[in-house]
């Protein structure tokens, strides 16, 4: 079996009988029954992935930066020149973009990948160079990877997750940087949820009401002439229409999902990176967790495939893994309670009649 097919394999539906135990146990806790809303089901679902009550706190984490380029950058659906996604990868090497300040706040070591960069960077401490190609094919014209291709950067995402969690690590938490890439992402949500593209393409990183008008051509374009319905190979939608960071995500959180660890997701391109995740492997939605909701209309229609709640709704349109960092300490808030919270019994606190 191939390292995509032997993940698929190992993921598995949540365990019962520690949700049961969770529920249990937070019915028993020194607060109201239900009181801390959304992070009890998020404490009864990690328990369920874990297997067992409490869980392991969700620590340390570490977000994972994939940085590709796009050939649809040609169709004109973003003003921002391709070099940046090269030049960001620098300045997350140096510590200064906004996820390395949101990584030092929240304690989660960052990890750089060139999973299809289009220039050839400078070495640099840190940057883990995984190219499954220098940028992928513009998807109006032909698929946008190859078969190939698509699978390494699954690859590459899955051996990511697995190293990571060797390391000692916890929490996984995803981000991507690619100048055009929420134009792939909502090439991919369409694909994946039959919605229309008008409705789940959006302004990216801020472009004006004409190149809007423009994405959304585009993707219809590349949508018609990849000929993809709801019926479609996951890996095929993928290299289609898709980035190879897209690729690497949803690797990632195949690998994150199969070692039973919590894989925290960003925006729209990682809820399009989940939709294929999904797609492939359904059970991955027990390890996924929305940490936010970004601006893009692509992501919360995303979310609702995946029947994902957000954790953060604060109008990001970033990337990189800053929603989703934001959202961290709350993950290991809901599962601290779990571990800490006295009882009514170890307390000698009167419950309600
Ligand atoms: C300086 C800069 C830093 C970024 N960090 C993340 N993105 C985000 O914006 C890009 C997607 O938006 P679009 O599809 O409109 O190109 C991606 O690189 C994404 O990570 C950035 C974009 C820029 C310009
Ligand atoms: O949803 C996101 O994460 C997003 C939105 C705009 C640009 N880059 C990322």
């Amino acid at each position: 079996m191939d390292l995509i097919a032997e993940t698929i394999a190992a993921i598995r539906p949540l365990d019962e009988a520690a949700m049961n135990a969770a529920r249990a146990h937070q019915d028993r806790l020194t607060k109201p029954r239900g009181a801390l809303g959304v992070l009890e089901e998020l404490s009864v679902r990690l328990s369920g992935l874990a297997g067992a009550c409490p869980p392991p706190m969700p620590e340390p984490a570490a977000v994972a930066v994939f940085a590709a380029d796009h050939g649809v950058h040609a169709q004109g659906v973003t003003p921002w020149p391709q070099e940046v996604t090269g030049q960001m990868v620098g300045n997350f090497l140096a510590g200064g973009a906004v996820v390395n300040a949101f990584a030092r706040q929240t304690g989660a070591d960052v990890r750089v990948i060139d999973v299809g960069v289009r220039t050839d960077l400078p070495a640099a401490d840190g940057l883990i160079v995984r190219k499954a190609a220098h940028g992928t094919a513009d998807m109006t014209l032909e698929p946008a990877m190859t078969d190939g291709q698509v699978r390494a950067a699954v690859g590459t995402g899955i051996e990511l997750a697995r190293d990571l969690v060797a390391d000692g690590h916890r929490c996984l938490v995803t981000g991507d940087m690619g100048i055009a890439n929420t134009t792939a992402s909502a090439a991919l949500i369409a694909a994946f949820t039959g919605r229309a593209p008008e409705n789940v393409t959006g302004y990216g990183t801020g472009v004006d009401e004409a190149t809007r008008t423009r994405k959304i051509e585009v993707v219809r374009a590349a949508l018609e002439r990849a000929g993809l319905d709801e019926r479609s190979d996951p890996l095929t939608v993928l290299a289609e229409v898709g980035g190879l960071e897209h690729a690497a995500i949803a690797g990632f959180i195949l690998g994150g999902a199969a070692a039973r660890v919590p894989v925290v997701l960003d925006g729209v391109i990682a809820g399009a990176a989940a939709l294929a995740a999904a797609a492939l492997a359904p059970d991955v939605r027990g390890a996924c967790v929305a940490g936010h909701r970004s601006a893009e209309p692509g992501h919360a229609a995303a979310l609702q495939h995946l029947e994902l709640r957000p954790l953060v709704d604060l109008e990001l349109r970033l990337g990189e893994g800053t929603g989703a960092l934001l959202a961290l300490p709350l993950v290991q808030s809901a599962v601290r309670v779990l571990h800490e919270v006295a009882t009514f019994d170890s307390a000698g606190v009167a419950d309600k009649a």
